[in-house]
């Protein structure tokens, strides 16, 4: 889900860092880093965004993989149910990406793929809604996706308009 009824539309500028907390342990370190970048680059790749990666707790968007409560007030779920939720652009908690660590994070077609999932927060992140058509990314309901590139052109026409 994404939260958006306490942030804004969008955020105002077009550089914006992300931190990576908390790491799942269904993957290596390097291997999240290296989905979590991949995931933000389908969003730079069909905007003028870009993302850049910041070692300190006040980035823009902070990255974590949690479990039940987790000091917000949105709780995860456990195994399967809800996989993960971000909060719509803004300060604070704007941006703001939890995975439900109780879930089976993979880099491949078994468990939930982290760079689809990751994918469709980002979406939320940069201010997007979710979308009925279920070839788009910002579809609510999770499919494995064999595509390298994620976006359907509606996927890429609401980021347009947005940035
Ligand atoms: C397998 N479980 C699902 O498909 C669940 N859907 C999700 O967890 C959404 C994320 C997917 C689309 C990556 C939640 N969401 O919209 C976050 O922004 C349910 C459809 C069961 C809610
Ligand atoms: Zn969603
Ligand atoms: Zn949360």
């Amino acid at each position: 889900e994404e939260y958006s009824h306490i942030q804004g539309a969008r955020w105002n500028k077009n550089v914006l860092t992300y931190n990576i907390g908390r790491y799942t342990r269904d993957l290596p370190r390097i291997t999240v880093d290296s989905l979590v970048e991949s995931a933000f680059s389908v969003w730079a790749r069909a905007s003028s965004l870009t993302f850049v990666r910041s070692h300190t707790r006040n980035a823009d968007i902070m990255v974590e993989f949690v479990t039940y409560e987790h000091g917000d007030l949105y709780p995860f779920d456990g195994p399967r149910g809800t996989l993960a939720h971000a909060f719509g652009p803004g300060q604070g908690v704007g941006g703001d990406t939890h995975f439900d660590d109780a879930e089976n994070w993979t880099a491949g077609q078994t468990g939930f793929n982290l760079f689809v999932v990751a994918a469709h927060e980002f979406g939320h992140a940069l201010g997007l809604k979710h979308s009925r058509n279920p070839d788009s990314l910002m579809y609510p309901t999770y499919r494995s996706s064999r595509r390298a590139n994620l976006l359907s052109r509606e996927d890429v026409a609401n980021i347009n308009a947005l940035y």
